[in-house]
């Protein structure tokens, strides 16, 4: 036998490692990540824990911070550490960018994918969200409804004061308050009288408390899609006759507001005329928007906005009734800025710092989505050296990274001085760090942050400088958590309050 020429050697020698290369890491790259290993057909359904962000926090702890778990037919994956969240939601966000709608889901919004949420990344999802995030959330469209917002807080205000000394409900309050704001956001004074609105206001209450309920009961039309077609559990037909009802109500209050237009009435500048307009035009020229779109997003606002920002105050005030000192400090802060002769408002917000700390901590600890909005990767794509198959939720345990006690000191303490300085302030709402991203990163970045940040803060300014707060007598601090599409605490906050503005017509101006 020839010896072999010393470049083919050479060429051998290169070859064999880099074939046995190829060949290792495809095989890797197809390696789903670790996980519960479940029951033939089921998976870990049986297992689940209702609580499902603490549940993947301790699968987490067991099988890494990237996870996959078989419910069903489905394979889910979960992310728990701050560099693969960075992986999906930054580096490969086009990538991930889509989503997964659950049954219950499209059964609510119109026809399926009419919505932002639901829909994956395209024309119609970016004509959806310019008209949100530049129209309705966007600084000067949510400076053209200030008067109404402020007419809805002054409201809340009035009805506290009527209340002193008597336990209150703290969510619900916020819950109406938040959407009362919303909806006048959305279509102004278009119900004419206050008992109209009232009704409208209460029958939006009962609708998206059992909408948002059903929205996180599991659903065995999820786990086996084949199964869909018989909704065994009913969710479906159950959604289909709530969009019924916000049919009903939306179509009464967009024909109200056509009437207005057609008698020649005054022009209104609110989200609901901006999208009269654009149904009008048929779309941008690149996707079509009709009346779907019109009720589907005003579903988006509805649903996506009221809970999310109710809660965080909710939780804000529990974490401060339980911390009293953080609590005497945000009220002075409140009494050197606004002093007590007058009534906080959103012009005052900039100069509360500790509030808006405050703030932040409750987003740490209670992210009011603590498994965000799943995302789906449009590809079977590598994540950490592992597989995840297309079309696949993907779950990012933001509640479990903002624990994490590698990068947070004491996590478990609300401390909003965490905050504070240089070092503090590197954490905001932008998604840029992922150790703290409460509202998300990335092109599904929260389409309603400013929003949100008006709404928390100045809901939790007007509780803490016009009353004192205590717990009920015998009642202890509890901050148990409920998990559910929107994080609750299992226990509602009732707490009472006390005056204390100079004067009491203040209460009334
Ligand atoms: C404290 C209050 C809020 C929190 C913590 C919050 C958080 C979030 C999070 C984590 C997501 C998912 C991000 C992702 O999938 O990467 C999201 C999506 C969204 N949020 Fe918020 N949100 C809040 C308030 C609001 C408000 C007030 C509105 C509107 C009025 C709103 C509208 C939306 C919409 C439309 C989406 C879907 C965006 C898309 O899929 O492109 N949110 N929010």
């Amino acid at each position: 036998m020839q010896p072999m020429a010393p470049a083919n050697v050479l060429y051998a020698a290169l070859l064999v490692p880099t074939v046995l290369y190829l060949v290792v890491t495809r095989r890797r790259s197809r390696r789903l990540p670790p996980g519960p290993a479940g029951l033939p057909l089921v998976g870990s359904l049986p297992f689940i824990d209702p609580n499902l962000h603490t549940y993947f926090a301790g699968l987490a702890a067991k099988h890494g911070p990237i996870l996959s778990i078989r419910l069903g037919s489905k394979v889910d994956i979960v992310i728990t550490s701050p560099e693969l969240a960075r992986e999906v939601l930054r580096d490969q966000d086009s990538v991930f960018a889509n989503r997964v709608m659950p049954d219950a889901g499209n059964a609510v919004s119109f026809g399926g994918v009419q919505n932002i949420v639901g829909n994956p990344v395209g024309p119609m999802w970016r004509l959806l969200r310019r008209l949100c995030v530049h129209e309705m959330l966007s600084p000067s469209g949510l400076a053209n409804v200030h008067d109404l917002r402020r007419h809805e807080f002054r409201s809340t205000l009035r009805y506290l004061h009527t209340k002193s000394g008597e336990p209150v409900d703290v969510g619900a309050q916020m819950f109406l308050n938040t959407m009362n704001v919303i909806t006048s956001a959305m279509w102004g004074g278009t119900i004419g009288s206050e008992s109209e609105r009232a009704a409208v206001g209460s029958e939006f209450r009962g609708l998206v408390a059992e909408v948002t309920e059903l929205l996180g009961t599991p659903n065995v039309s999820d786990f086996f899609p084949a199964l869909a077609p018989f909704d065994l559990q009913g969710i479906r037909g159950k959604m289909e006759r709530f969009r019924s009802r916000f049919d009903l109500m939306f179509a009464k209050i967009i024909q109200q507001r056509m009437k207005a237009q057609q008698d020649g009435g005054e022009t209104a500048t609110d989200f609901l005329e901006c999208m009269l307009k654009m149904e009008k035009e048929g779309g941008d020229g690149k996707a079509p928007f009709t009346m779907d779109n019109v009720k589907a997003l005003l579903l988006d606002m509805v649903v996506g906005g009221t809970e999310t920002t109710s809660n965080t105050v909710e939780w804000a005030m529990a974490e401060m009734l339980q911390n009293p000192q953080v609590l005497k400090k945000a009220q002075q802060e409140l009494d050197s800025v606004v002093g007590r002769d007058e009534v906080v408002e959103e012009w005052h917000l900039p100069q509360l710092h500790y509030l808006r700390m405050v703030i932040k901590e409750t987003l740490r600890l209670h992210p009011a989505l603590p498994l965000m909005v799943p995302h789906s990767p449009s590809a079977a794509w590598t994540v950490g050296g592992y597989h995840v198959p297309e079309g696949s939720r993907v779950f990012v345990n933001v509640w479990a990274i903002q624990r994490n006690p590698l990068v947070w000191n004491e996590p478990l303490e609300f401390n909003p001085e965490r905050f504070a300085g240089d070092e503090g302030h590197k954490w905001d709402f932008t998604g840029s760090q992922f150790d703290y991203f409460p509202f998300g990163s990335g092109r599904r970045i929260c389409a309603g942050i400013a929003m949100a940040e008006k709404m928390t803060a100045y809901s939790v300014a007007m509780l803490l400088q016009a009353f004192d707060w205590k717990l009920p007598q015998g009642v202890q601090p509890d901050l148990s958590e409920k998990f559910g599409i929107v994080m609750k605490k299992a226990a509602p906050l009732v707490a009472i309050p006390t005056p204390r503005l100079s004067k009491p017509e203040l209460y009334y101006s």
